[in-house]
């Protein structure tokens, strides 16, 4: 059986340490898909107690957004959560977790926050990295388990929770990808027609970078612009490498290990992908 908190009732239902051995959050923004469920196993295989948090964050959308489209199905993810065997669902209300819209936020601070989505979603990490923190402080979890697939929001999580001392593990878990390679996406829902197909622009893209790293980053560029090239209906909002240490773009003679990351917007649905590159 998942019980289902909101932000006040988490509080007490979570209070007795002893009795919930060690706790996994796994923060969500619902419509759960097989990502998210992979994401759960690996939370009850490290924990002996699992809280998704299913929130719908307001303040991490810009005004043109998607924020009132996005997808609720609240009584299906509730099921979902159920056959996982998953102990709560925390699902609190945007009055409960901004009853005076914040005053006091966590600033996505620093040049990594700013670049990639951080250019084409302006505060929208500062929102992330707010509702982050106070879904820590709510559930105060021993390890949260976060998607690769937001691979830029995975690292100014883990930077915050270095920085500001938060006394948990942080549990990547690989990206999850459908059978011909599109990143497993909420999002996904709305691609319609052609645009599922003309979607796949994304992974093949990095792919090809990846293939041609051998050749350098400049040759990678430019084998992942060829392939967004034959699909008319995605347009690209950037391709970048990043070195995974610093998420900042490596120089075009970077020799080692790097990130490459793209987003593309495939008629009005904007996805996201990446995908680990070695520039020999
Ligand atoms: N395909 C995936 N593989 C691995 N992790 C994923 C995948 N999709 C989502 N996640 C992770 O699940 C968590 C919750 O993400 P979220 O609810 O935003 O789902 P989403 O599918 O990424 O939705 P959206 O379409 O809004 O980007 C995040 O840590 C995210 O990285
Ligand atoms: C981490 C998160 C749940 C914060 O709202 C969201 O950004 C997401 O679903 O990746
Ligand atoms: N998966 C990241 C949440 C967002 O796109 O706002």
């Amino acid at each position: 059986m998942t019980e289902v908190l909101n932000a006040t009732t988490a509080r007490p239902a979570l209070a007795n340490r002893n009795a919930l051995g060690k706790v996994a959050l796994v923060p969500t923004m619902g419509a759960l898909h097989d990502g998210h469920l992979a994401l759960i196993e690996l939370a009850k295989r490290s924990a002996d107690t699992v809280v998704v948090s299913i929130f719908v964050n307001p303040l991490q959308f810009g005004p043109d957004e998607d924020y009132e489209r996005y997808p609720r199905p609240f009584d299906r993810d509730l099921a979902l959560l159920e056959q996982a065997g998953v102990d709560y669902c925390l699902h609190p209300s945007v009055e409960e977790m901004y009853p005076n819209w914040p005053a006091t936020t966590v600033i996505g601070a620093g040049e990594a926050g700013r670049i990639l989505e951080g250019e084409f979603r302006p505060g929208h990490f500062d929102g992330v990295l707010t509702v982050v923190a106070k879904l820590f402080n709510i559930v105060r979890p021993d390890i949260a388990v976060f998607g690769e697939k937001d691979a830029q929001q995975l690292a100014l999580i883990q930077r915050m929770v270095r920085e500001l001392h938060f006394p948990l593990e942080i549990l990547p878990h690989p990206i999850v990808r459908e059978a011909d390679g599109l990143a497993r996406s909420s999002r996904n829902a709305y691609l319609e027609g052609d645009d599922r197909n003309q979607a796949l622009a994304l992974s093949r893209a990095l792919r090809a970078a990846a293939d041609a790293a051998l050749d350098g980053v400049a040759a990678s560029r430019t084998a992942a612009v060829n392939v967004y090239e034959t699909a008319p209906l995605v347009t690209m909002d950037y391709l970048a490498f990043v070195d995974r240490a610093t998420f900042l773009p490596v120089a075009d003679d970077f020799r080692g290990d790097a990130l490459a990351l793209t987003a593309a917007r495939v008629g009005s649905t904007r996805l996201i992908d990446n995908l680990a590159v070695t520039f020999a």
